[in-house]
């Protein structure tokens, strides 16, 4: 209708938005059908905030009875037309018109913007689901929106007023102004598409109907009705009494014909049907008239039936990974029914704090009806709270409000059962379904250990779904370990390094005998397996032994008093050289002793008791220092360190003659000897140190050494100079030649303008946010346009 009478207020859409809006109508193209999705999914959550007010202040359910979405397509003469979808919720208010449609207050959403500006049409499809473009996806289908609202009247709006926003796909602004049409709604809003001309398809009822039917018919628990219209042929009563000369003449005709035909015709013409005619029928079609399917006999609900739901009611764009459909009884008499989902993915953000979010994704229903989806800090464990879960309970007064909840038994107990459901979900697949199981260990293997340190009461149940690779096999539980360790063995022998491969531990010098003689080691590259362990200690009264450290037994030592013995006499037979090599160690370890873990290495660096293996060594540095990664204890750890030598090893035995050949103490000593020996030990101190996974403390040094080293090996004068002259540098001169040659620019897209060059194939890979300032160095915003 015109409006160019109505005062209309103008404002600019913030920079974000504008943003948004163009990926949405530059690059979505192909994934269009989001629309009706995302703009149904925004009235249902009218309809639930409506509802939810309602239960505290009834007045906000007057202007409209029903609480409904409707969908209605009007094609207009010329061959345009609209799609207009109304509900009958909360409604907005003009400054909510303004805020709500004209900002971005979602968390994330720069970084969205810029991943989705910097990737492919393809990727941005998947962005686009994991974020929800909500109102914004209306511009992939039409070329002006009208948003008409009236927000439902309470306490807070007495008053309420039906107000327009206006915005065309175009344009960096939009308006808002009264709608001149009055009070039409009632309460509620109602979103105004003019199609743009290549999305005239979706004036097709059958269209809008199959969408809604497929992404959304789980999305509300309100009726969503489709207006219709079909051509019926029904009797032209009208023609049959109003002109029954008609009638006659036909007769007569007949009657002429039958002089001609048989009498049996003449009869048929006789008992003729009544004539037709064709009326359109208006109709509204309920599209989501299947009850939710949380009630439903699980037998009667396909796969993709749960996909959907699920995919619709936690807005998540990936298939759930499994579910588990269950009813039952709280045994305070509340009886309820529950669907459980493990999604494909763990959010991003997870693992930057997992222990401190609670689970958003608890959605309860009492009778159906939408209650709360945060049912309270510890409503699960931390380590679960990504499970996304739908519980309807049957018995629960549906005006509780969300405090009284909390404290209710029946959350306490369904709790608690929802928890046993999800443990015995994820038991089963370990259980019955081995390829489903290693997609969820991909996923939540990391979880489960955390689980098993976090939630101590079903710390047996966490431990049964932790998989390890060892130096033996891909994957072993604990007990699957325990079920293979060797006559004797009464440790769980483990080696930690973060970070690294299960293949590059499998080769560590640590594991070198207990491969070699058949045991099994486990082989933990996850910051999270040292926690796990260190947690743990004891699995089934095996104790865990870090391989990296002192306290290694393999259990079947023969009698311990011949093996002391035998260690006493290489001790002896080795004393020499074991005493000075502690004095050439003596900054990196305590001790330097024989080594019972070694084969084929000459010597390894291994944490004492109390010492800090490399890898806790690398975990506690990376602790910020007020965490005691600089104090006294920490440096007292660093150092209970001791250097295993292996007495079989030939360059050892070398080592040990040369030695013994240095002169004694009180004879003449030999400088030049004595100094290519510390030089020997020190590469091979540093050497046992790298492999070992701790860092040489000099690498400069370490470096100089091995070269003096190797020009020996190589028969090459040790302390023959390397020609050290360069060209030095020009005079200074500050002066900018105004005739510098710039022309290589010309061969970079964009070179001649201001900014970082990046290669085309790593564009995608990285995004850079660039602020421009002024003559004072401020930052300017200039206004993003589109
Ligand atoms: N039909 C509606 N009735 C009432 N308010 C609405 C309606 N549609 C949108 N809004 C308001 O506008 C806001 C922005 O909507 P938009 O769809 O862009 O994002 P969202 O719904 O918050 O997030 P998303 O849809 O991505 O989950 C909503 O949060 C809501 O407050």
């Amino acid at each position: 209708q015109d409006t160019s009478e109505v005062p209309k207020e103008k404002h600019d859409y913030q920079s974000d938005v504008a943003r948004l809006r163009k990926i949405v109508i530059n690059s979505l193209y192909s994934n269009r059908d989001v629309f009706l999705r995302e703009l149904i999914s925004n009235a249902n959550d009218a309809l639930e905030k409506l509802r939810l007010t309602a239960l505290k202040e009834p007045e906000v359910l007057t202007g409209a009875e029903e609480l409904n979405i409707t969908i209605q397509a009007f094609k207009d003469d010329d061959g345009h037309g609209r799609i207009v979808i109304r509900d009958t919720g909360i409604g907005m208010t003009p400054e909510e018109l303004t805020k709500n449609l004209g900002t971005l207050a979602k968390s994330g959403t720069s970084e969205f913007l810029a991943r989705a500006e910097s990737t492919d049409t393809t990727g941005t499809g998947n962005l686009i689901g994991a974020f929800g473009l909500g109102f914004y996806s209306s511009f992939l289908v039409a070329d002006r929106v009208y948003v008409s609202s009236l927000a439902a009247k309470s306490s807070q709006t007495p008053e309420p007023a039906q107000y327009i926003f206006s915005s065309s796909a175009d344009e960096s602004s939009f308006e808002t102004y009264p709608d001149p049409r009055g009070n039409t709604l009632g309460r509620g809003t109602e979103i105004t598409l003019i199609l743009r001309d290549d999305a005239l398809e979706y004036f097709d009822t059958h269209k809008i109907a199959d969408l809604v039917n497929k992404h959304s018919s789980f999305s509300s628990q309100f009726p969503i009705y489709l207006f219709t219209q079909r051509t019926e042929h029904v009797p032209d009563e009208e023609t049959v009494e109003e002109s029954p000369a008609e009638e006659t003449l036909e007769k007569e005709v007949d009657e002429d014909e039958a002089v001609v035909e048989d009498v049996d015709e003449a009869e048929e013409t006789e008992i003729k049907e009544p004539k037709m005619k064709e009326v359109v029928v208006d109709e509204w079609i309920h599209l989501n008239s299947q009850p939710p399917i949380w009630v439903r006999d699980p037998k009667t609900v396909t796969d993709e039936e749960y996909e959907l739901f699920y995919q619709a009611t936690f807005k998540d764009y990936e298939k759930p990974l499994a579910w588990h459909h269950f009813s039952g009884d709280t045994g305070s008499g509340t009886s309820f029914r529950a669907i459980i989902y493990i999604p494909s993915k763990l959010d991003d953000a997870y693992w930057t704090n997992p222990l401190a979010t609670s689970s958003k994704d608890l959605r309860l229903m009492v009778k159906r009806t939408f209650i709360t989806s945060d049912l309270g800090e510890d409503a699960l464990p931390k380590w679960a709270n990504w499970v996304k879960v739908v519980v309807d309970a049957e018995d629960l007064p549906l005006n509780v409000s969300r405090e009284q909840l909390q404290s209710t038994k029946f959350l306490k107990q369904i709790r608690q059962i929802l928890l046993k459901h999800i443990l015995q979900m994820l038991t089963r697949i370990m259980e019955e379904d081995s390829e489903k199981f290693e997609e969820v260990q991909k996923v939540y293997g990391n979880v489960f250990k955390l689980g098993a340190v976090e939630d101590k009461r079903n710390r047996d149940k966490m431990v049964a779904l932790v998989r390890f690779h060892t130096n033996q096999r891909n994957s072993t539980s604990l007990d699957e370990y325990l079920a293979n360790k060797k006559k004797g063995q009464n440790q769980i022998f483990y080696l930690a390094d973060m970070g690294k491969t299960p293949e590059f531990l499998a080769n560590s010098v640590f594991i070198e005998k207990l491969d070699a003689r058949g045991y099994e080691v486990l082989l933990l590259g996850d910051p999270l397996d040292e926690i796990f362990v260190q947690n743990m200690r004891v699995w089934k009264k095996v104790q865990f032994q870090d391989v990296a450290k002192a306290g290694l037994k393999f259990g079947d030592e023969a009698d311990p008093e011949e093996e002391k013995q035998e260690l006493e006499v290489l001790t002896e037979k080795f004393r020499p050289l074991l005493d000075w090599l502690k004095g050439q160690a003596e900054e990196v370890v305590r001790d330097v002793v024989i080594s019972n873990r070694l084969v084929t290495s000459s010597c390894a660096v291994v944490a004492d008791m109390f010492g800090y293996t490399a890898n806790i060594e690398r975990m506690m540095s990376s602790a910020p220092a007020n965490q005691g990664s600089k104090s006294p204890m920490h440096e007292f750890a660093k150092k209970q360190k001791l250097l295993e030598i292996n007495p079989k090893s030939p360059l050892i035995q070398g080592l040990l003659r040369r030695v013994e050949q240095l002169p004694a103490e009180d004879e003449e000593p030999d400088v030049e000897a004595e100094n290519e020996l510390k030089e020997v030990a020190s590469v091979l101190i540093d050497g046992a140190l790298v492999r070992s996974g701790f860092s040489v403390q000099d690498s400069n040094e370490f470096f100089i050494r091995t070269d003096r080293i190797l020009r020996r090996s190589l028969g090459v004068s040790e302390t023959a100079p390397t020609d050290t002259t360069v060209k030095p540098a020009p005079p200074v001169d500050p002066e900018i030649k105004a005739e510098d040659d710039f022309s290589f620019l010309d061969d970079i897209p964009g070179g001649d303008q201001p900014g970082v060059y990046i290669p085309e194939s790593l564009r995608d890979q990285v995004s850079w946010e660039v602020e421009e300032i002024d003559e004072e160095g401020n930052p300017v915003h200039p206004r993003d346009e589109l």
